[in-house]
């Protein structure tokens, strides 16, 4: 019987993580983590609790009454659903402010690490790879052209009637969301494997991906 493995997945805004590696661990029956999801959901309860964004000590004060939790794949916030309403512009707007700050990080970062029990586990997010789960038996470093998610971002929001949907807004969206990403840490590591899926379909590269996740659970 083949062992599972632990994999860690960083990328930039957009690239395609979220897509790529939910298909991934739907095939091969593993289990799915978007860090993501935490600070968007973390986000969620600041903007919820009114709080003031310039004021770190009331950002950080509100870890004590953060809870968060995933069930049936479905992202909940002190027990709340909160699937589509954290993919909402105002969190966007806000995320910035919480991403940044060292006692945020160290939070979500304990809570990451220990929802990662062992092997079967795939985890995305900007900082798995070199700081959550650095000993993960699989790294990749998933990117794309910011031209490549740009429009990927704009069919998405057509496809789904998004109003005032404009490309150049979108592309400095990404830009703006890579600068945040870089200072916050966000890193290729050294022995992560560098997806660049800019022309790549995405079902080729779920196929690469479980090839490489097959071989290593052979060994
Ligand atoms: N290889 C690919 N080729 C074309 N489109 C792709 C590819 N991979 C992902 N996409 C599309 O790109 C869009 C963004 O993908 P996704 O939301 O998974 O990115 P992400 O890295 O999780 O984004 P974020 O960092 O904002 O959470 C989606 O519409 C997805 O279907
Ligand atoms: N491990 C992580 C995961 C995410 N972030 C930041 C990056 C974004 O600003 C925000 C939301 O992530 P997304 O849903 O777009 O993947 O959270 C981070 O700093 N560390």
């Amino acid at each position: 019987m083949n062992k599972k493995i632990i994999v860690a997945v960083d990328g930039t805004a957009g690239s395609g993580k979220t897509a790529t590696f939910n298909a991934v661990a739907k095939k091969i029956g593993y289990e799915f983590i978007d860090t993501g999801l935490m600070y968007r959901a973390f986000t969620l309860l600041c903007i919820e609790l009114k709080i003031d964004f310039t004021n770190k000590e009331q950002i950080i004060d509100a870890l004590n009454i953060f809870d968060f939790s995933v069930k049936n794949s479905k992202p909940h916030l002190n027990g709340k659903e909160v699937e589509k309403r954290i993919q909402e512009n105002d969190i966007v707007e806000f995320i910035n402010y919480v991403t940044p700050i060292p006692e945020v990080r160290k939070f979500m970062i304990k809570a990451q690490r220990a929802m990662v029990t062992g092997g079967g586990y795939i985890e995305i997010g900007r900082d798995i790879t070199t700081v959550v789960l650095p000993d993960a038996d699989l790294k990749i470093y998933l990117d794309s052209s910011v031209e490549a998610r740009a429009k990927r971002r704009f069919n998405q929001n057509e496809r789904l009637g998004i109003k005032n949907n404009n490309f150049e807004e979108i592309k400095n969206s990404i830009i703006n969301r890579d600068e945040q990403d870089f200072k916050n840490g966000l890193k290729k590591a050294d022995d992560a494997w560098l997806i660049d899926n800019s022309n790549i379909p995405i079902q080729d590269v779920v196929n690469m991906v479980i090839d490489k996740i097959k071989e290593l659970e052979g060994k």
